[in-house]
This record gives C-alpha cells, structure tokens and sequence, in this order.
C-alpha cells in the first residue's frame, strides 16, 4: 500500500470507531478484509489510528474538525508533515485538501488534556498544577515491557537470548524482573525467549506491584481476577507456592495453561464454587475490573468510551470483589487489591469504603505508580485483619 492508501484506511477506520465500534475490532476486521495489505500496512494504519485516538483533541485542533478525515489531517500536521502530500487524490489516497481544509489548523487553540472534560476534576484533585505533565504520557506511545521469569532465567540471559534474534532490550528500573523492549517489539511473540517462556509481556509497574507482595515457598495464593494470568504467572516466578487461579469469567483463562506451561509453574484453576473448599489461602489477590487509566496510551480507545455510569458501574463491582475475596483469606493471611488505573475513586477510595465497611481490616501498605514512573499507572494496597 502507499502511504496515500494507508491513511484512507486509517480514516476509514476511524469513520467506524467513531460511529461507535470499538478499534479493536474495527482494525482485525479491516485486516481480515484487506488481503492486499502486508505486515507493513496493518502496522501503519494501526499507529495512524491509535495515534490520532492518543491525541484526539490536539488533532480536531489541527485538523479543523472532528471527523475521521479532519483527524488525520490533523495527526499529519501534528507529525510536522504535509498533509498535501499524502492527500493527493491518486491511487488509493484520499482526496486532495479543500481550500478550508489549508487554512484550518493555522490558528489552532492551545492543547488540552487528552481526556474526557468530565475526569479532569478528579485527576486535578491528584495532580494539581502538574497535571499536563503527569498525562503528557497519554499522549505517547507506550514502552513495551517484559518480565524476566525467574524460574527460566535471569536479566542477563534474557538479554542475550533476545538480542540474539534481534530484539534488543535493557534493564527497566522499575522491577527487578523488568526489560524494556527498545526495538523489534512486534517480533516478540515468535521469539526463542518468548516461546520456550523466558520472557512475557508484562508493564514494569504491574511488575513491580507483585513485587510488593510477601511471598514464601509453601504458601497457598488465590488469584481472584485472574484473567490471562498475567499476575499468578508473575507470583509464580517468584516462589514455590501453591497458586489457584479463579475468574468470574472462566473463558478469560482459557490461554492460561499454555501460558504456565511456557513457564514451567503449575496453576490450578478453580471455579467460583471451588473457592471455599480449597481455602482459606495465605494470599489473595485482587486485580479488579476497572477503567484502565493507566494504560490509556497503550489503548486510547478506552479514555473516550468511559462514562461516569461506567466508573460507577465499576466501583461497585470492585467493593463486591474485595468483601466476596476477604472472607477467603487465612488468619494472619493478605488481601491485596490492585488497578491499573489513576483515579482514587478506584484505588484509596475503594480502600477506604472497604475499611469503612470492614472496621477489623486494616490497610498496611498502598503505592501508587504514576505514567511518569515510566510504565502504566497502577496502584496496589495491602489488606491484613
Ligand atoms: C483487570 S482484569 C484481570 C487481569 C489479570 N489479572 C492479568 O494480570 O492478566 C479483571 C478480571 O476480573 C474478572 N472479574 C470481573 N468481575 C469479577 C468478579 N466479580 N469476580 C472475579 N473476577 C471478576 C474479569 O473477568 C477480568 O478477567
């Protein structure tokens, strides 16, 4: 595809996302559609997409509008490039520039944040006057981290092991076990290091909570939400216990066993109804549901489908996850909540609705990581009786 022909379908794309659809989806489909496009062109119209939803406001500035077309425009300027260039009208490029669409962009506003107008207060309350600067984060693309699983090697031969398929990738500060990926990211999956599991895809901050978390050889670890397992594994990595793995939906840990496999750790899945009879456990650990504004540069699509209902919608589900996942933990046991989000209605909030409504629980340890830490926003809170 030429360069023309990738923006066309980049704002072809965008058209639908902002009909509604969620990017994702819009982008496999477009992919499967698009027999023509190589490996090349799906990244490309993938990065023009995720860029222009990364800096929505920025790129309506620029752009003069709204619109899937406008926004491009607006990216390309926002790139310091010519959109004249790529708008030509040949071959499969969009058409060429109207007379409006030259003067737009001349006299753009200056940048607001890259957020919903509604989450402003909340992030303002947290970040004060410093608030551009602890979000300009959202607004680039994010650093691709891996986890160094322990059990299969250490930083060092990670390294190697990457390096010699060209993946070069260098000690992340923010965990012992993290790597940050500096080049050839796409390329991860296909990997030596990643498929004989000495290397998984996993935030440096998200690391570095579960290495907040006490653990000894023998003990019993509940992971409550456990998803794609990106946490039991991370746990597991780390010491010989015994570690459960449960999700409300059974069918988010459907990649787990080959993902322990990979690992060389054995995680036992267990239903809900399973929970009790297999406990009380020494850990238990909660990585709730919640908006994930923490990882909005890594998914720019989530920032604008939040709504204050949603947000509601989640501080309730996380309250029932952590009373449910309080009475499963062992006398003198941990009950350790995390998000991967910014705002404190879904982390100290939380904490202290569950205080409030626990008055025997106590909250001995809380950390918030922020973008400017290096890696994702996350938060974890250490619960004890
Ligand atoms: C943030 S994700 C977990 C990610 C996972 N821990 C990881 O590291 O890959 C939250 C998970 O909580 C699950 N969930 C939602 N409501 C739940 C509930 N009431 N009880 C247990 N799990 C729930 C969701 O299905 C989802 O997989």
């Amino acid at each position: 595809m030429t360069p023309g022909a990738r923006v066309q379908a980049a704002i072809d794309c965008l058209d639908r996302i902002l009909a509604g659809d969620p990017a994702e989806k819009v982008l496999t489909g477009w992919a499967r559609g698009a027999r023509y496009a190589g490996s090349k062109d799906r990244a490309a119209v993938r990065d023009h997409v995720y860029d222009v939803l990364r800096q929505k406001r920025a790129c309506a500035a620029l752009g003069g509008g709204e619109g899937a077309r406008a926004l491009m425009i607006g990216l390309i300027r926002l790139q310091r490039a010519d959109p004249a260039a790529v708008f030509t009208g040949k071959g499969h490029a969009p058409s060429v520039l109207t007379a409006e669409e030259l003067r737009t962009g001349q006299d753009a506003p200056p940048p607001q944040p890259e957020l919903p107008d509604w989450l402003l207060p909340q992030l303002e309350a947290r970040y004060g006057g410093d608030l551009a600067t602890a979000l300009a984060p959202l607004a680039r693309r994010a650093n691709v981290f891996l986890r160094v699983n322990l059990r299969k090697a250490d930083r060092q031969g990670a390294m190697a092991a990457l390096a010699e398929e060209e993946i070069p990738a260098e000690p992340a500060e923010l965990a012992p076990t993290a790597l940050k990926v500096t080049a050839g990211a796409r390329r991860i999956s296909q990997s030596r290091a990643y498929r004989e599991g000495l290397v998984e895809l996993q935030d440096a901050a998200s690391q570095a909570a579960m290495e907040t978390l006490p653990l000894r050889d023998g003990m019993t670890v509940l992971d409550y939400c456990a998803g794609g397992g990106g946490k039991t594994l991370a746990l597991a990595g780390r010491a010989r216990a015994t570690y459960y793995a449960h999700d409300a939906n059974p069918q988010r840990m459907r990649d787990l066993p080959a993902r322990s496999a990979r690992a060389g750790v054995t995680v036992r899945q267990l239903a809900t109804e399973e929970l009790a009879g297999q406990g009380p456990y020494d850990l238990v650990l909660c990585d709730v549901p919640c908006s994930g504004s923490g990882t909005w540069a890594r998914d720019p699509d989530a920032k604008w489908r939040l709504t204050p209902e949603r947000l509601a919608a989640l501080n309730t589900i996380q309250d029932e996850i952590l009373d449910a996942a309080a009475a499963l933990v062992a006398e003198g046991g941990l009950l350790a909540y995390t998000t991967c989000s910014l705002l404190a209605v879904e982390n100290e909030g939380r904490i202290a609705a569950f205080l409030a409504r626990h008055p025997d629980w106590t909250c001995c340890f809380s950390r918030q990581w922020h973008l400017y830490d290096g890696g994702d926003g996350f938060f974890v809170a250490h619960l004890i009786r």
